[in-house]
């Protein structure tokens, strides 16, 4: 007899890709799908899943693309098979900070879609005051960015207040820029959504309330105070930040937040029913950014990290303590009231290691995409690419892009050498580009064990395990060099689950269908259904006697070499090779 117990949708709206992921009550996913934007919907042209524009440091993406890949992800469903009359329950997560603009009439298009027609016919361009979202990678707010500082004394008052200092990204910045450069837009906007409260909509046939934790990626939200805070959205609202009636409008455009993250915010819009064969009491649950999303793929132990190997690359902790610092960022927990997420961010992540990939193949005459001499070199260059005890450390920075950690504007590859004795750090005359493979996994793992640092137990300065995920948390040679530095007193594991934002949204949606009340935690549910066998796989060692305490040594040159980059004092090259 066919199977007809009750499935639970994750989809992943990230930046390459739209993902979904099905899951039953027990945990076991059942099925995934996916869209890839360059690939599968070549005619928008982007490369990447965004355009940019290079001269305004703009980076961004067509809003029209992510409808036409839900249709087409639907429909890929049906072809196989899918059965869509037993999810009971989809909730998603989205890339983080992007702001999608509805149009004054966008709210009726969604109540009334017609099933002859594909959502892209109906909702392109007519709900959207504006076709693009900003992405992530944008770097064109510095003016907002520091209007936000100011506004409440400083980046460190700014992260108290909002779980982050200001960041380009972030979407406060983000929609002041857009009044300033659109106004006629913006006041032709109804309501703003981000990624993940855009796909929520799509569903619930309505404007989805914003979550409470990918909130916490807009400067706009006080986590202390635990709502809007109206020093910012009114510096958001308008220039001169003190317009009452311009402050009152952006309140109304971005609505409500919803507090609970498992909150059934209705059911499923009855275009789904009718097109696809959802059921009518299909529950739509409050869609998270893709990163509080990922800490949810597991029930996660204090002291556990998870660094995701994604286009960005980043680490995540679960943590009781709101310690809020520029250097990094705080988010609301997305299920559980009183926790919160810590979270580095780094936009050189899986594109800088592909940059490093290719010179690497390119010095060895390979003309293509492939891991292997990468992986080599990575494995087999020495800890800090010393030969012997007495040689000069290497360290490397490499930012094709603009980074967010540290704020550096002016992309360029640093590699500095550190005297063994003197500890005296001078910029490199240049090296083999082979070492660069280990020193870019170095360097990324170094930045976020020192800043992670904070996070720890004192007396246990590592983390109890370290979860990879992401595309590049396949790749045994990135995970052996994050290993000798991070450490992992039980060691790292690779979570083997397809993709983690998607299976941390669609345990999410499970959660919240199927909690005894809003009592039962979703570390409780999940925690009692997990079973780590096939999900989760040990792929190295953590802790290594001496190795971990050798990156030790470094940290402090690390630190004053990290910082000329980011004043701009070293000279740096533009290409690897
Ligand atoms: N074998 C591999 N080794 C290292 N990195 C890989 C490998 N396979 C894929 N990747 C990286 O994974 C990234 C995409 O990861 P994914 O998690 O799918 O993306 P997104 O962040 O868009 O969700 C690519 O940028 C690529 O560099
Ligand atoms: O900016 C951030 C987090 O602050 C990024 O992590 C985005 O959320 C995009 O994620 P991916 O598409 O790389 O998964």
């Amino acid at each position: 007899m066919a199977d007809s117990s009750p499935l639970y949708l994750g989809l992943d709206l990230s930046t390459q890709q739209l993902k979904v992921l099905a899951v039953k009550s027990n945990l076991e996913t059942v099925f995934e799908e996916a869209v890839s934007f360059d690939d599968d919907l070549p005619s928008y042209g982007v490369r990447k899943g965004v355009f940019v524009n290079e001269k305004d440091d703009e980076v961004f993406a067509p809003v029209a693309m992510w409808i036409e890949a839900l249709d087409l992800l639907l429909q890929r469903m049906k072809n196989k098979g899918f059965d869509f009359s037993r999810v009971k329950g989809i909730s998603g997560a989205g890339q983080q900070h992007g702001s999608v603009y509805w149009s004054k009439g966008a709210e009726s298009l969604l109540s009334s879609l017609s099933t002859e027609k594909s959502l892209l016919e109906q909702l392109s361009p007519k709900a959207f005051s504006w076709k693009f979202s900003p992405n992530w990678q944008d770097h064109s707010t510095s003016e907002q960015v520091a209007a936000f500082d100011d506004r409440v004394g400083g980046d460190d008052l700014l992260a108290k207040a909002t779980g982050s200092g200001g960041h380009h990204r972030f979407t406060g910045p983000q929609i002041l820029r857009f009044v300033q450069l659109h106004p006629e837009e913006y006041a032709a906007t109804s309501r703003i959504s981000l990624v993940s409260s855009f796909l929520a909509s799509l569903f619930l046939g309505k404007i989805a309330p914003i979550d409470i934790s990918d909130v916490c990626g807009m400067n706009l939200f006080n986590i202390e105070t635990e709502t809007w805070d109206d020093r910012l959205i009114s510096l958001a609202a308008s220039p001169s930040g003190t317009d009452p009636v311009a402050t009152k409008v952006l309140y109304e455009k971005l609505g409500e937040v919803e507090p609970d993250g498992g909150k059934n915010l209705g059911p499923i819009s009855s275009y789904f029913v009718k097109k696809w064969g959802f059921p009518t009491d299909c529950a739509i649950i409050p869609s998270t950014g893709d990163n509080p999303s990922t800490i949810l793929a597991l029930p996660l132990h204090p002291q556990d990290a998870i660094v995701s190997l994604g286009t960005s690359t980043t680490i995540l902790m679960s943590t009781e303590k709101y310690y809020p610092s520029p250097a990094y960022h705080m988010f609301n927990h997305p299920t559980q009231p009183g926790l919160y997420m810590f979270m580095l961010c780094y936009k050189n992540g899986g594109l800088a290691r592909e940059e490093i990939r290719d010179a690497v193949n390119k010095a060895k005459g390979i003309n293509d995409h492939s891991w292997a001499q990468f992986n080599k070199a990575a494995v087999e260059t020495p800890i800090l690419g010393k030969t012997s005890p007495d040689d000069k450390a290497k360290l490397g920075f490499y930012f094709p892009l603009p980074e967010i950690v540290p704020n550096v504007g002016n992309p360029g590859f640093y590699r500095f050498e550190v005297d063994n004795t003197s500890k005296k750090v001078e910029e490199s005359k240049g090296w083999d580009v082979t070492h660069d493979a280990r020193a870019i996994v170095e360097s990324q793992a170094l930045s976020m064990r020192i800043r992670s640092a904070p996070l720890l137990d004192p007396k246990n300065p590592q983390p109890r395990r370290v979860y990879l995920v992401g595309g590049g948390s396949r790749n045994k040679a990135i995970a052996h060099v994050l290993a000798d530095v991070l450490g992992g007193i039980e060691g790292v594991y690779k979570l083997d689950v397809g993709n983690a934002c998607a299976l941390g949204a669609a345990y999410k949606a499970l959660w919240a269908v199927e909690r005894r009340d809003s009592g039962e935690s979703f570390e409780d549910l999940i925690g009692s259904r997990w079973n780590e066998e096939g999900k989760v796989e040990k792929v190295m060692d953590g802790y290594k006697k001496g190795t971990w305490e050798a990156y030790g040594e470094v940290v402090q040159a690390y630190t004053e070499a990290e910082g000329r980059v980011q004043k701009g004092e070293a000279k740096g090259d533009t290409s690897l090779i």
